[in-house]
């Protein structure tokens, strides 16, 4: 009888292979687990970003954290004692904007780290009166002068509530915790030329934004006054000068004009409507210490200092541009002026109940320069030549001129520009050496020796 194969062997072999597909099979199951595990990690990880970005809590509005850092600070770490509008910051808000005088005023600034609203922010706070700012710290522009702004009014207490104007449950929470008497709304997209660049930042700062303010402010109770930032832009084609508010304002050269005059129809719509109390200033071209990097003033004395070429424009028929430049501490007389001269609105719980006031002025200089004398003011305070480049104006949203008619301001609130164009271009070069830290040698220095608020 054949004795029966030796199976020892082969049963050994199958058992070691068993052993190293299950040594093999856990190593798999462990490596996908792990990758399992990464995998996870990482989608958590992108959805918290995602939502913080998308979804900062009312705490970043306290800390003024800029959109860049919203990952990190407000994933629950910081918010604890003020998420969702909570007690510091509520009592912050309701600190800025407590007025320290007998029947002060309790305002809200839009647009207070900007150019004017910086300026106005810290006149009305100097003369008792709360002052609560918002702003989105958007970065058309450097946003570091914007912070550089923030950080001075917040040494006059005067605190930004950083955020959007078309943030429509921040805004309720805002008018839930504070009963403003008055807005005085700067923010917007300004720029004329940056129009043809990002056409829907002017629909929406200028238009959607202008009405969500104005949809919080109908149902506020009381209703506040508003004063906001029309433009001289708005007369466009206008030939008839100097420009009055009886002339003609259906021609805008750009869409930022067109924004604008917009927001002036906008204004009616409300005041007739809701009852609510509006007055629209057309600024002219305002400038000075703290001004905005966009406009030629600014840019001119940069680039004349950088020994860098400017675009000098000349109009079509090859006539010179010109500006009805209007000094910054004027335009802030005449924007306090027109807060104190507003009338109550009337309505309450959204309902009109009775006509309220409606206005429209001109704040400008009265007397309009040529860009290329603007230049020669600029070369003398820089002690420098600029590099200029002469060109007929591109087709870009500009008008060729602009001057103010002021009458109707002056009769009614008393605004009496003071200030030159070489005044005031003297302090802000003053201003401007200072704060970027340039060197210049005693002569130059005493060309600009006026004194400003900062100091
Ligand atoms: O009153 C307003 O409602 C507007 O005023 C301001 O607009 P503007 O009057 O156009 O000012 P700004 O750009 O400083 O150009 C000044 C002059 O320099 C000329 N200019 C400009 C650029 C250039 O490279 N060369 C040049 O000659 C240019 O042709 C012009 O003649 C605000 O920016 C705007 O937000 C709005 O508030």
């Amino acid at each position: 009888m054949a004795s029966p194969p030796d199976t020892s062997k082969t049963v050994k072999l199958e058992r070691y292979n068993s052993y190293l597909r299950r040594l093999h099979s856990t190593k798999v199951l462990k490596a996908s687990s792990k990758l399992l595990f990464r995998v996870t990690l990482l989608i958590a990880l992108v959805l918290i970003l995602f939502f913080t970005i998308n979804y900062p809590p009312l705490s970043d509005h306290l800390y003024g954290v800029s959109p860049h850092h919203h990952s990190f600070l407000s994933t629950g770490f910081f918010s604890h004692s003020s998420a969702n509008g909570g007690a510091a910051w509520e009592k912050l808000v309701r600190h800025s904007s407590t007025p320290r005088r007998p029947d002060g005023f309790s305002i809200l600034v839009t647009g207070a780290a900007g150019f004017i609203g910086s300026h106005c922010s810290l006149a009305l706070k100097k003369r008792g009166d709360g002052v609560l700012g918002l702003d989105s710290f958007n970065n058309y522009y450097d946003p570091s002068l914007k912070r550089a702004r923030q950080e001075l009014l917040l040494k006059h207490q005067v605190f930004i509530v950083e955020g959007d104007l078309n943030d429509a449950p921040l805004l309720t929470k805002l008018f839930d915790v504070v009963r403003f008497t008055h807005i005085l709304h700067l923010a917007a997209q300004a720029g004329v030329r940056y129009a043809m660049q990002n056409p829907q930042s002017y629909v929406s700062s200028n238009i959607a934004g202008f009405v969500n303010l104005l949809e919080v402010a109908k149902t506020a109770n009381p209703q506040p006054a508003t004063v906001w930032a029309s433009s001289s832009s708005v007369y466009g084609l206008n030939t008839e000068v100097p420009f009055s508010e009886m002339h003609r304002t259906d021609q805008p050269a750009s869409l930022y004009a067109a924004t604008k005059k917009a927001g002036e129809e906008i204004a009616h719509t409300y005041n007739h409507i809701y009852g609510l109390s509006l007055t629209g200033l057309r600024f002219f071209t305002v400038y000075g210490p703290w001004g905005r990097p966009d406009m030629a003033y600014f840019f001119f004395t940069k680039d004349i200092l950088q020994g860098k070429s400017i675009d000098v424009y000349r109009t079509l028929d090859d006539k010179e541009v010109a500006r009805d430049f209007t000094y910054i501490d004027d335009v802030v007389k005449g924007c306090i002026g027109a807060l104190d001269t507003a009338e109550k609105s009337t309505g309450s719980g959204g309902k009109k109940k009775g006509p309220a006031q409606l206005r429209v002025y001109n704040l400008g200089n009265t007397s309009p320069v040529p860009v290329g004398k603007l230049v020669s003011i600029l070369e003398a305070l820089l002690n420098t030549k600029a590099k200029k480049h002469v060109i007929k104006m591109p087709r870009n949203g500009d008008v060729p001129y602009t001057h103010a008619n002021v009458t109707m301001a002056y009769k009614d609130f008393g605004y009496k520009p003071s200030t030159d164009l070489a005044t005031g271009l003297r302090k802000f070069v003053k201003w401007y050496v200072k704060y970027y830290g340039i060197h210049m040698t005693k002569e130059d220095d005493n060309k600009s020796t006026a004194k400003h608020f900062e100091d």
